[in-house]
């Protein structure tokens, strides 16, 4: 044991903020203290937690000489930057549960971290309580990964799990994952897929050493599905998941997407319901791993931005070697899948060419296929197909 004591300046003190706070008096660490906390608006907080030190100043956490170490939990993607390039630039460990900020900026702040000297941890923000970015940059490290596949959203899993084992409205059960603080406070993040794409961009710098923006990955969530795709997962003896998928194909290629799988009870995610969420991971000579966890909720994820910090007393850093492999993929969205579209005029239809039509269907309110289409196309018409009514599923042969 050490006798190194963290003084955390705290931004947020949302349902992630306040899990954090939760989970410290539970705690109640030797060596980790709550110092100050920044937020929008310090009255509602200063109720919740007469005690803490409240400001709506950023400057008063960087000004405040206990304060070495900051933690950063809000939902401004933007001012998240702000607050992790000058912490980081000023020489602070840092962690963050931030994925859309750390999807959109993850090389620069890999940069700063070497230019000065520090950490930025960020476990918390893939995946909640799951460990799976530290496993994947410390256990995996070689070149037998194949792929990375799971659910990472808990919001979005946690509606499709409401809506298939209990018959509860689409609306109801968004309204309830916004109110366990589940959901993003914009929940089209969740909804649309986006929040899976940052964590998959985060997973896959660790899996595989590679950053991809997201706009050069296929996104497509679940704001389309209707009873139609519903039933006809439930005729299929199938469920709807919402999965972040990063695999390696054929001539050390790397293709990734976001997308509503169709999967068999075979499958181990099949079974993951609510907010847990759930990763596969494949390697070349010991198949398959799988991690299961909450993914999503104050308690889990303050859990996790406590292990992020605790990391710290120990000096643990990201050291990002996979980056440097001279064995790392190459993206590409040149592959082709095999999906279940359902459409509505034949102008939707013609969005998409597709090869190798196994099924189709045609009724006045039901029209579907399933057939072979490429990553690429579904890429480059993605903003197209999110506004048409129709609603498109990876259906991968059992
Ligand atoms: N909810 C979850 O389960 C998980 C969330 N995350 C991520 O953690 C972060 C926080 O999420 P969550 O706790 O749910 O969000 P909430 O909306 O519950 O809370 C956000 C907090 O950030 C504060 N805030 C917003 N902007 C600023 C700013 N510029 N300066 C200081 N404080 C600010 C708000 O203050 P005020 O209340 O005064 O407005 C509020 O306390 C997000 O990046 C989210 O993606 C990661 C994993 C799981
Ligand atoms: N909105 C996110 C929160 C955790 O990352 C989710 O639902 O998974």
């Amino acid at each position: 044991m050490n006798d190194k004591q963290i003084y955390i300046g705290l931004f947020g003190f949302g349902t992630v903020g306040k899990g954090l706070y939760d989970v410290l008096k539970k705690i109640d660490p030797d060596n980790v203290h709550l110092v100050k906390v920044c937020v929008r608006n310090v009255a509602k907080h200063q109720q919740q937690a007469p005690e803490l030190e409240f400001t709506s100043e950023a400057d008063d956490i960087f000004a405040d000489p206990r304060v070495n170490f900051i933690v950063e939990l809000i939902d401004d993607a933007d001012a998240a930057y702000a607050i992790v390039k000058r912490a980081l630039t000023a020489g602070y460990p840092v962690v963050s549960g931030n994925k859309k900020m750390l999807a959109a900026h993850l090389p620069e702040m890999i940069e700063l971290q070497k230019q000065h000297d520090t950490a930025l941890l960020y476990d918390a923000s893939a995946c909640g309580s799951i460990p799976v970015i530290r496993n994947l940059e410390e256990y995996y490290d070689n070149d037998l990964l194949i792929s990375v596949k799971g659910i990472l959203n808990g919001s979005s899993n946690f509606i499709l799990s409401k809506i298939f084992n209990e018959g509860m409205t689409y609306d109801a059960a968004l309204a309830l994952a916004q109110k366990l603080g589940f959901a993003e406070s914009d929940p089209t993040l969740d909804i649309g897929g986006w929040d899976s794409v940052f964590k998959l961009i985060i997973i896959t710098m660790h899996a595989f050493g590679v950053y991809v923006p997201s706009n050069e990955i296929f996104t497509f969530g679940i704001g389309n599905m209707n009873e139609h795709d519903i039933q006809f997962a439930v005729e299929k003896r199938r469920r709807i998941k919402l999965v972040g998928w990063a695999e390696k194909v054929a001539h050390n290629r790397l293709i990734l997407s976001v997308m509503p799988h169709l999967l068999s009870k075979q499958k181990y995610i099949y079974s993951v319901e609510d907010e847990f969420n759930g990763v596969v991971i494949k390697g070349l000579f010991y198949y398959k791993q799988f991690m299961f966890g909450q993914g999503a909720g104050g308690f889990p994820t303050g859990s996790a931005v406590l292990s992020d910090i605790t990391a710290q007393l120990y000096d643990y850093r990201y050291e990002y070697k996979k980056l440097l492999s001279s064995h790392k993929p190459v993206f590409t969205n040149d592959h082709r899948l095999r999906v279940y579209y359902r459409y509505d005029t034949p102008h939707d239809l013609n969005l998409l060419n597709f090869t190798n039509i196994s099924e189709s269907y045609y009724s006045d309110s039901f029209k579907y296929v399933v057939g072979e289409v490429s990553l690429q196309e579904l890429h480059d018409r993605a903003q197209e197909l999110r506004n048409a009514p129709v609603f498109l599923s990876l259906y991968p042969h059992d």
